[in-house]
């Protein structure tokens, strides 16, 4: 994996190699206080020490048991999801991957009736046990399993922690579980059981996936010039601290539009804390570039552009044509074209003093995939360290959870109250 900064220099909001160079020691501390976490497995830290603590034939023991199914669907939510979902869209399987991690009912109908529900594993995955979403989701899928005549006793996985709802209906019904690993929050789950699960079942290499997060593992270092990861993460605080307050995560491949989804909870739910944040807005290369670039190139000042690509990709032949002022493309490829617009994207931003940074891959496998999954959570652990905000837990989100648990009878939460007092100003159409 490669991180290239130079179209983060002299930009509004920009760098400076001076910028970095006193950034620089600052990282080498956080470097110390990450190293010292990940050598205690201290809570969050352990997430970096994955791809050497993950038990790849533990993974393999319980879903080995579930010989090829024809799909598998995954229950869960934000981290117990986006991690399974962005391996799963990133490689190609004859094993269909289903994601159920919302409650529509109109998807969740839809999904059920193309699912061929008799030869489906379901992986349902959630490390508190207790996530209404996902329980609620299984309640459904399990009945719809019992409808169609299939024993979901032999076609249920579960992943979860150690105590909670779905660890005791495990234990109840003997079901194969396998244990959410200790100190990982859901976001930095994706090198472990929690991630792995889908793609082994799906007949993928795991273990080169973990190979990958360990070639990310030692670029660590105590410089950002010398590791890919602590220089993204060290030049988007930096940016961040100079107004870059949206990060655009853009990748050049359709197979890493998930991982710009996984990328939006890592950053957020991470960095969003005391009233500091980066936002991650995902956009997709080259769709986007006739859509949101109108903003990122000529919006407020207040934003960074991630540009991701893989440097080897598909070509497929743009067939030569005498289409009056298309002949120019007969003879290429569409690779050739969508790498093309990358460079020509990057160069129309940094031409309007929009700081982006481009971020490669060799190609998208198992391997660079650990790598750059494994590169963004170190990144963001050292963006967390640098500007202070505690990495590893989420409470704004408890409010909500609690809200709704509320107004459907699950306890008395003063939060159910609050939405009662909803502020009204209709303006109702014809
Ligand atoms: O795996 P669980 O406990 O179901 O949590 C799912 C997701 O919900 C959150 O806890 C936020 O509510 C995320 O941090 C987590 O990834």
């Amino acid at each position: 994996m490669h991180v290239d900064l130079g179209n983060a220099l002299d930009t509004t909001p920009g760098l400076t190699e001076e910028t970095l160079d006193r950034l620089d020691s600052r990282v080498a501390d956080a470097h110390d206080r990450i190293a010292s976490g990940m050598a205690d497995d201290e809570f969050g830290y352990a997430a970096l020490n994955l791809p050497e603590t993950a038990d790849p034939d533990a993974i393999r023991a319980a879903t080995d048991r579930f010989d090829r199914p024809e799909a598998v669907l995954t229950v869960g939510i934000g981290g117990s999801a986006l991690g399974a979902a962005t391996l799963s869209n990133a490689l190609e399987s004859d094993v269909d991957a289903y994601f159920l991690d919302n409650v529509d009912p109109d998807a969740v109908g839809s999904l059920l009736d193309d699912l061929p529900i008799d030869d489906t594993v379901v992986n349902v995955v959630s490390k508190s046990g207790t996530t209404a979403e996902t329980l609620a989701n299984f309640l459904v899928v399990r009945e719809a399993m019992v409808e169609a005549g299939v024993d979901w006793t032999e076609r249920t996985l579960v992943t979860t922690g150690e105590e909670g709802n779905l660890r005791a209906l495990a234990d109840a019904h003997d079901l194969p579980a396998l244990d959410v690993p200790d100190g990982v929050p859901g976001r930095f789950s994706v090198l472990s059981t929690v991630g792995l699960a889908v793609p082994a079942l799906q007949g993928h290499d795991i273990e080169a996936i973990l190979v990958g997060g360990r070639d990310g593992m030692e670029d660590l270092s105590g410089s950002l010039f010398e590791s890919p990861a602590y220089a993204y993460g060290a030049a988007t605080y930096a940016l961040a601290e100079r107004g870059a307050l949206t990060n655009a995560v853009m990748p050049y491949a359709e197979s890493l539009e998930t991982f710009a989804e996984w990328f939006a909870q890592l950053w957020a739910e991470s960095l969003g804390k005391d009233g500091l944040g980066q936002t991650p807005a995902r956009a997709l290369g080259a769709t986007d570039q006739h859509s949101q670039l109108q903003l990122y190139r000529a919006g407020p000042p207040d934003k960074l552009v991630s540009l991701i690509r893989p440097t080897e990709r598909a070509e497929t032949a743009i067939p030569e044509t005498d289409l009056d002022g298309l002949a120019y493309l007969g003879g290429s490829s569409l690779g050739d074209l969508l790498d093309a617009e990358f460079e020509a994207t990057e160069a129309s931003l940094a031409a309007a003093g929009v700081p982006n940074v481009r971020v490669e891959v060799d190609r998208v496998d198992e391997r660079s995939l650990g790598e750059l999954l494994y590169a963004m959570e170190a990144a963001c652990v050292l963006y967390g360290e640098l500007a202070s905000v505690s990495t590893f837990t989420q409470p704004a989100v408890e409010w909500g959870k609690k809200a709704a648990r509320g107004l459907l009878g699950g306890g008395n939460f003063p939060e159910a109250d609050a939405v009662a007092d909803k502020r009204e100003l209709r303006i109702d159409g014809a």
